[in-house]
This record gives structure tokens, sequence and C-alpha cells, in this order.
């Protein structure tokens, strides 16, 4: 007995300025995972690209602990686990690769199952591991996501803009993990930087459900993580600074970074040279990829 599916699955880039572990959008940046279920016993992983070489090949492998969470939450009798990916999205970046490789398990092992999962029971499976629901549900959506976590389960709201932007990231050569860049954050802030945050989302939600993106410039702005993981990040706030100067809508940290993101409406290999020649007179080698919005989320191919 042996069964496949390939599954493909967006990259992510989480907070968006100011939303921290609540808002998050799927990003024309992708995984390709493969995986055959079999009776033969035993866990075989290649992978391709980002990642290769480097990616555990035992159960400690984040995709393997999600798929044996469908498997036991199921209690389908496969005890063999193939699998074959070719990633593109960078690791440890800002970038989502942990939650594509997360739904990217799951989405897959469901679907070698029986289908007997829904996406929202997926989406709190994925938060479950990943810890966040930030990434995961644009993962598993697509288009733009605000959630938020009610006693262990995800309630989000998925939109798309009436207007349509791209994005520019840029990608530092260094890793930064999630764990480390949320080490940095302290355990209360002040009620000012709370109301700043608040009043920015607000704004940040509805400069995107409407249109209205002049907002951004503002509505990107953060108080409650971005100024203590800039210490981790050499020349962070030059490179937001330059992309502003270059035309760009507005620029955050792309999840927990090192990568920095521009939203832009036009003139965007501009502000991508921009941002890299800040990030390299700070001695940081860098690249820039231009995304868009993906729409689908994680799909079957
Ligand atoms: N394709 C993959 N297969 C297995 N494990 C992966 C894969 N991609 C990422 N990971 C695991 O996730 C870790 C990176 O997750 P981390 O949360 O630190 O960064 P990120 O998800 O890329 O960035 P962010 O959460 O800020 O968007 C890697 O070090 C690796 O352990
Ligand atoms: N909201 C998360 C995203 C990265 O996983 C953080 O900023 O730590």
């Amino acid at each position: 007995m042996a069964n496949t599916v390939k599954i493909r699955v967006p990259g992510t880039t989480a907070n968006c300025g100011p939303g921290f572990d609540a808002v998050g959008i799927a990003c024309t940046i992708y995984n390709d995972l493969e995986l055959t279920l079999s009776d033969q016993g035993g866990i075989s992983l290649e992978v391709a690209g980002e990642g290769a070489g480097a990616i555990p090949a035992d159960a400690s492998n984040v995709v393997v602990k999600a798929i044996q969470m469908v498997l036991t939450k199921t209690g389908y009798p496969a005890n063999g686990i193939k699998l074959n990916m070719v990633n593109n999205i960078p690791l440890a970046r800002g970038l989502g690769s942990s939650a594509a490789a997360i739904v990217g398990g799951l989405v897959a092992a469901n679907e070698l199952t029986g289908n007997r999962l829904t996406k929202e029971e997926i989406l709190d499976m994925a938060t479950a591991i990943e810890g966040h629901p930030d990434n995961v549900a644009p993962a598993i959506f697509g288009g733009i996501t605000v959630s938020i976590m009610d006693s262990g389960t995800a309630k989000y709201l998925r939109f798309l803009p009436p207007k349509n932007f791209s994005m520019v990231a840029v990608i530092p050569e260094f890793n930064l993990s999630t764990k480390a860049a949320r080490k940095v954050l302290p355990d209360s802030v002040p009620f000012a930087d709370a109301v700043f945050n608040v009043s920015r989302t607000a704004l940040l939600i509805g400069a995107l459900c409407t249109g209205e993106l002049k907002l951004l410039l503002h509505a990107l702005e953060d108080r409650l993580h971005q100024p203590y993981r800039e210490q981790l990040i050499p020349g962070m706030a030059q490179v937001l600074a330059a992309a502003r100067q270059a035309g760009a809508l507005g620029a955050a940290l792309s999840g927990a970074g090192p990568c920095l993101l521009a939203f832009t409406a036009d003139n965007s290999d501009e502000i991508g040279q921009a941002m890299v020649k800040a990030f390299n007179i700070h001695k940081v080698d860098a690249r820039y990829q231009l995304l868009q919005i993906d729409t689908q989320g994680a799909i079957i191919v």
C-alpha cells in the first residue's frame, strides 16, 4: 500500500509592521512537497533548493511532525513517510519557511488520509505547532489574513485588497530564527506604545481593505517588536528609510526578520536596489525579490 500527493505552499510575510502575531500576507514564492505514505516503515527525505543538506531527515523535522499529527488524529495506518521537497522559500529569513513546511505536511497528509480535516482544523493544528497563526493562516488560505487565538482555536478573516500592490522583499544573506528574534522582546510595553500599535493596525487593515494605500506610510509603523529587533539586523532603520526615499508606499520588517519588505505601487526594481545598497553600506550582502499577493494558499498540484 502506498499513495502519493504533491502540494505547493506559498511563503508568507507576517506582522506587516504593527499587526504582531495577527496579520499576514501570502506571497508568490513557493515550496513544493511530494509525500508518499506507505506501510514500509521509516522516514526518508530529499531536499532540493533552500535548506538542502541542512534540513533533518528524522522525526525532528517539522514536516514529519505535521504529518504524524494528522496520522494520529485520523488513526490512519501508515508508518512509512517519504518526502521530496523543492524549496524556494529561504529558511529563517522572515518569509514563513516554517509555516510553509508545517502547512505542506498537514495538507499533504490530510489529502492522503481521506480529507477528513477542514481547513479550519488544519489552521488550529498548524498554529499549535508554529505557536502563532499569522504565517500559517495565509499559507493555508492565500490572500491577506488577520487571525486571533481564542482558547486554542484560531479565528480568522481573509480578504484581498481592491487595489493591488507589489512587495519587494530584501533578503540579507544571514539567518535569524524566530526563536532568537522573540527572545529580545520585552514582557510588557508602555501603554502609549500599545495605543500606537492598536491605531496603526486598525489603519493598516482599513487601508488594505479600502485600497487607500497612501495610508500605508503611517499604517506600517510599529513599537511592539521592530524597535527591539533592530539590534539584530545591521542597517535595518536605514534600509527601511531607503525604501521610503525611493518611493515605497511603506516598509517594515518581514515576520521576525531579517528580511525587510517594501510595499510598492511602481518603481519596484529601483526600491529593491536602494534597499540592497543600504544593506551593503552596513556590510550586509543582500538580494531582492519582487513578490505579489498569492491568492490561493496551499494547493494540490
Ligand atoms: N522545508 C522545511 N522542512 C523542514 N523544516 C523546515 C523547512 N523550512 C523551515 N524549516 C524549519 O523552520 C526553521 C525556520 O523557522 P523560523 O520560524 O525560525 O523562520 P521562518 O519561518 O523562515 O521565518 P518567519 O517565521 O519570521 O517568517 C528552520 O530552521 C527549520 O528548522
Ligand atoms: N509574528 C511572528 C512572525 C514570525 O514567525 C514574530 O514576529 O515573531
